[in-house]
């Protein structure tokens, strides 16, 4: 099993590079989505986000209202530190559990927004970065996701620099282009990733 760790800034394009990736045969694990496995309705993760920052966290739905969990924690570093203490370590067991039930030659990518903030670089045979500048970052959060300047401002400066992710990256995939440009460069990728892991040249069309 070869396992990657990706990651990048938020709006860098993760999501964009996993898809791609996962097309071409990888096993895709990805933690935006765990985190919100782990605190869905009826979960003792929710449960402990509830005593941690009272019920009106909580929709009349009983689900956990994220818009308003972000306006704490994204204005606040120790409010998200205490989340992200719960969230977590959810998250990592069932990460691994999804990873344990793949195949011995599986291409394994771990789609994580905060793999240098966590300290995890060193737990991945390779380390992926998905790089565009800020002003990128900030034309696709507030243009095609329809966030606020302000709101994408405080979510990048909330998590490490440019320089930090690139410190700990094997591999650059540069995303200022366009999708095509994305999809030439992640066959280069795939290749080595293949090679990385052992595995022939890709017989699939
Ligand atoms: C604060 C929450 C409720 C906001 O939910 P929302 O639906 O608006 O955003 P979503 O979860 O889809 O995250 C979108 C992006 O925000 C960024 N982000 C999320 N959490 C964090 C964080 N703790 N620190 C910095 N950036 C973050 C990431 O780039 C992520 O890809 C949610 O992000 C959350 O529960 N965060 C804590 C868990 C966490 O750290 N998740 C990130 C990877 S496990
Ligand atoms: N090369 C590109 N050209 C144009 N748009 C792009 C490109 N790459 C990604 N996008 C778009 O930019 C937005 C952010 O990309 P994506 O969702 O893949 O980022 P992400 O890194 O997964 O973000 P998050 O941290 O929130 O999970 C999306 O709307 C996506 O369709």
């Amino acid at each position: 099993m070869l396992r990657v760790g990706l990651t990048g800034g938020i709006g860098a394009g993760k999501s964009a590079v996993s898809s791609r990736l996962a097309a071409r045969g990888a096993i895709v694990i990805d933690s935006d989505v765990l985190a919100r496995e782990v605190v869905a309705s009826g979960t003792d993760g929710l449960a402990e986000v509830v005593a941690a920052f009272g019920p009106e966290v909580l929709t009349a739905d009983g689900e956990m209202d994220r818009p308003a969990v972000g306006r704490i924690v994204f204005g606040d570093a120790e409010a998200r530190r205490r989340l992200e203490a719960i969230i977590h370590p959810r998250v990592r067991a069932r990460a691994a559990e999804i990873e344990a039930a793949a195949s011995d030659d599986a291409i394994v990518v771990h789609d994580i927004p905060l793999l240098v903030e966590t300290g995890q670089a060193d737990r991945f045979d390779v380390v992926l970065v998905v790089d565009v500048p800020a002003a990128v970052q900030l034309e696709r959060l507030t243009q095609q996701r329809g966030m606020a300047e302000s709101e994408a401002e405080q979510r990048i400066a909330s998590q490490a620099t440019r320089e930090q992710r690139l410190a700990v990256a094997d591999v650059v995939v540069e995303n200022a282009g366009t999708l095509a440009e994305l999809d030439t460069r992640l066959d280069e990728v795939w290749t080595t990733l293949r090679e990385r892991a052992g595995h022939g040249p890709d017989t699939k069309a």
